[in-house]
């Protein structure tokens, strides 16, 4: 593994912005910005980020608890907009769009992945994917099915949520984002609810999408996750600290924590 750390890598994240199409980056921030509340409640969650993610990159953003991970996803996300600042992904101006627009951003751009896997317990794993998927126009069977295969759980479709182990839960969560074929798959601590085992059943699945091209961000506290990215971004007070590049990405089997 070989890590390039500090300025260049840094550097990483600046690039052409003009290219629109086949290299046009999957996310690119410049100078985001992003202040909750007001007078002596206001709080500077992020603080002028730039960055830029590559498509087909799995990047993976760490940093200590209230350092601005969270609140960066949801930006990139549409879930909430930057105060300030540039927002580009999917090839869209996020940070131009009214409410309807993002809306439609996150419903048709974005997969999301978070750690208590959030799905409808009186649906079965089958339902939960293709309710999502519906909301795109994208929801047919059999798409969804291979979506819930593409997890490795094509035997689990006519589960129930609590017929699953966690790990199984997330993958069913990770079959929902994916099977609308988001550009963008966005993960907040996808492990962090598991133990090792599931945890890495999960890392190995997030993997294998990447593999096949997808875009991967994913928020999490675990250093050990770090390794199986191709960069790592950390964070502290709402800015970028550092940017390493990771030539060979460890595997999910090689991780421990
Ligand atoms: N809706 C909100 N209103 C006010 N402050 C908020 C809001 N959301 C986040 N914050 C504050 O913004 C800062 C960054 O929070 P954020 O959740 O992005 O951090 P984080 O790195 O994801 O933390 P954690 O790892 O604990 O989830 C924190 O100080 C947090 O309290």
């Amino acid at each position: 593994m070989r890590h390039e750390r500090g300025r260049a890598a840094v550097r990483d994240t600046g690039g052409d912005t003009s290219g629109e199409g086949g290299d046009a980056p999957a996310v690119l921030l410049r100078g985001v910005g992003k202040t909750y509340g007001k007078g002596v409640a206001e709080v500077h969650a992020l603080r002028g980020v730039d960055l830029e993610i590559r498509r087909g990159e799995f990047v993976v953003l760490l940093g200590p608890s209230g350092s601005g991970k969270t609140t960066l996803l949801n930006v990139i996300g549409g879930i909430e907009p930057a105060s300030f600042g540039d927002v580009t992904a999917g090839g869209r101006d996020i940070s131009a769009l009214g409410e309807d627009a993002r809306t439609a951003y996150r419903r048709d751009v974005v997969g999301f992945v978070f750690q208590f896997f959030n799905l409808v317990p009186s649906l079965t794993a089958l339902e939960n994917v293709r309710l999502v998927a519906e909301l795109t126009g994208r929801g047919d069977r059999e798409r969804s099915a291979a979506a819930l295969e593409s997890v490795g759980l094509a035997e689990r479709g006519a589960h129930f949520p609590a017929q699953l182990s966690g790990g199984e839960q997330q993958r069913v969560a990770i079959a929902r984002a994916i099977a609308k074929e988001p550009e963008l798959l966005l993960c907040d601590e996808p492990t962090g609810a598991l133990d090792l085992e599931t945890g890495r059943g999960v890392l190995r699945v997030l993997q294998d999408l990447n593999r096949q091209g997808r875009t991967i961000l994913a928020v999490t506290h675990n250093e050990a996750i770090a390794a199986v990215a191709h960069r790592v971004v950390r964070m502290r007070s709402g800015r970028v600290t550092e940017v390493t590049t990771t030539a060979e990405p460890a595997t999910a089997d090689e991780v421990t924590w």
